[in-house]
Order: structure tokens, then sequence, then C-alpha cells
């Protein structure tokens, strides 16, 4: 399989001077098309700051990151956020919405933006989006007048909108109550299954076990990789199994 992202000595640097800190230390990771990859690791260890780095949402200090043959670094700003908008998708632990836009409206806003697309089309991908993960209904409330479960499946309508290569989540459910994260996990699974990757963080063994692959960072690098067969629905105590142990062997 060829891949979507390809880091090759990553290395992150915050601050300067005494204030100095390398967060990535010449991280090497490959994510193939259509692969779910799930990164663990301690707090702090730069799990966000790797998402950040694969995804070009942040500027790296040295090394590479390329999307498919596409050099991230050597992207105009507004050239990489269009790669950004029309070929990734971006699913976070609080769904940032605009509150004096209803749910339909916020999941079409980033689609809108493209400019050059038919309203009436977005409207209807929208609703198609809403149906599928559960939320038909909820089109005109307010992003207020709905449940946690309800507005991360709106975030999710909305990264899906321009059919995404590739779907950054960073701690999706990390903010839901089990029986609800576990909804969004089947969803996520669903959305994988029908082709796009999925680069997931998380700290929950549960969470993890549906990925294809777990990497775990520890102090600026990827210490660990545990490859598990892709997840059809029956074995996630398992596979949790498996994760926790994982989680173990590199000290989480
Ligand atoms: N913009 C920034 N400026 C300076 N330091 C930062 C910045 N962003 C992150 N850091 C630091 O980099 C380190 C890694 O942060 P990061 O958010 O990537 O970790 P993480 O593994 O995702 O943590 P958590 O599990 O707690 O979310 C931390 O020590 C953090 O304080």
């Amino acid at each position: 399989m060829s891949s979507i992202i390809t880091g090759t000595r990553i290395v992150k640097t915050y601050g300067k001077g005494t204030e100095q800190a390398t967060v990535l230390n010449g991280v090497d990771v490959v994510i193939t098309k259509g692969e779910f990859v799930a990164v663990m690791g301690p707090s702090g260890s730069g799990k966000t700051t790797l998402l950040f780095a694969l995804s070009g949402m942040d500027g790296i200090t040295g090394g590479s990151v390329k999307f498919g043959d596409t050099e991230l670094s050597g992207l105009r700003e507004n050239v990489l956020a269009d790669l950004r908008r029309t070929r990734m998708g971006f699913i976070f632990q609080q769904p940032t919405m605009l509150r004096n836009l209803n749910l339909l409206d916020n999941i079409m806003l980033p689609a809108v933006q493209d400019g050059k697309r038919n309203i009436a089309e977005l409207a209807q991908k929208a609703r198609h989006l809403m149906k599928q993960t559960g939320i038909s209904g909820l089109e005109y409330r307010d992003t207020m007048e709905v449940s946690g479960g309800q507005l991360q499946r709106a975030g999710i309508c909305r990264a899906l909108m321009n059919t995404p290569e590739i779907l950054f989540a960073d701690e999706p459910t990390g903010a839901l109550n089990s029986k609800t994260a576990e909804e969004i996990m089947g969803l996520l699974v669903a959305i994988n299954q029908a082709g796009t990757a999925i680069m997931l963080v998380t700290h929950d063994a549960r969470v993890a076990a549906r990925a294809d692959r777990v990497l775990f960072t520890r102090d600026g690098h990827i210490v660990s990789n545990l490859t598990l067969a892709k997840f059809s629905g029956g074995d996630l105590e398992a596979r949790g199994e498996k994760v926790l142990a994982g989680m173990a062997a590199v000290g989480i």
C-alpha cells in the first residue's frame, strides 16, 4: 500500500535558549492509505505535537513530512491551508463550533469557504452525513442545545464534508461518557472501513484497540509499534488486553 503521510526524522523544538524543549527528537512514521493508526503515550510525550506536525497544522524544526509526494514544508501557507481543508479532516476533544450558527450551518461552513461549490449540494451532503451519524432532526439546533455526543457527531460530519483522505483525531472521546465514546468509535471504524485513513491520539486502551496499529511515544521518540489485525467488531476485549500490555511494556 502506498503511504499517505511520511514523516522522516521529525524534530520539533519549542521555545528558545534555556527555555528550549525538544518534544519530537527524530521521529520516523509512515501512515499508509486507508490505515487506522492510534498514538498513545504519557501526558506531555508529544502526541498532539506529532499530530500537528504530520497534518501541517504546525511547522517542524527539522526533518520532513510528506503528504503523498508533497513535502509540506515546501508549501506556501495558503496552499497548505487548502490542502488541509480539502484532503484532511480534523476532530478534537471539544468541537469548536460557532455559537451564532445552527448545527447544519456549522457543519457546512468549512466546505462553503471553498467558494466554488454549490450551497444546495453542500446542504444535501451535510444532511446526508447527519443522517449517517445519527443526528438527523438536529439541523436547526443551536450548538448549545445538543449533548456532547451529538456535538462530536456534528464535528465528525464537518470533518467529512470534503471527503478527506485522512482524518486526524485528537482525543475525540476524551470528553464523553463510555457509552457515547463507544458509539463515536463505532462511527470512526465505519469511516475507516469506507476508506479514510485515521490518525487518532488517545489515552484509552479500549479506544486504541480499534486501530490497525498503535504507536507508543515517549521522551520525543516512537518507542514501540503494536500491529493489530483490522478490527471487524468481534474481539475488542482481547485487543484491549494487547494494547494494555503494550502500554505496560513502555511504562505508561
Ligand atoms: N506551543 C507550545 N509551546 C511550548 N511548549 C509546548 C507547546 N505545545 C506543547 N508544548 C509542550 O510540549 C510537550 C508535548 O506536548 P503535547 O501536547 O504534544 O503532549 P501530549 O503527549 O499530547 O500530552 P497530553 O497527553 O497531556 O495531551 C509538553 O511538555 C508541552 O508542554
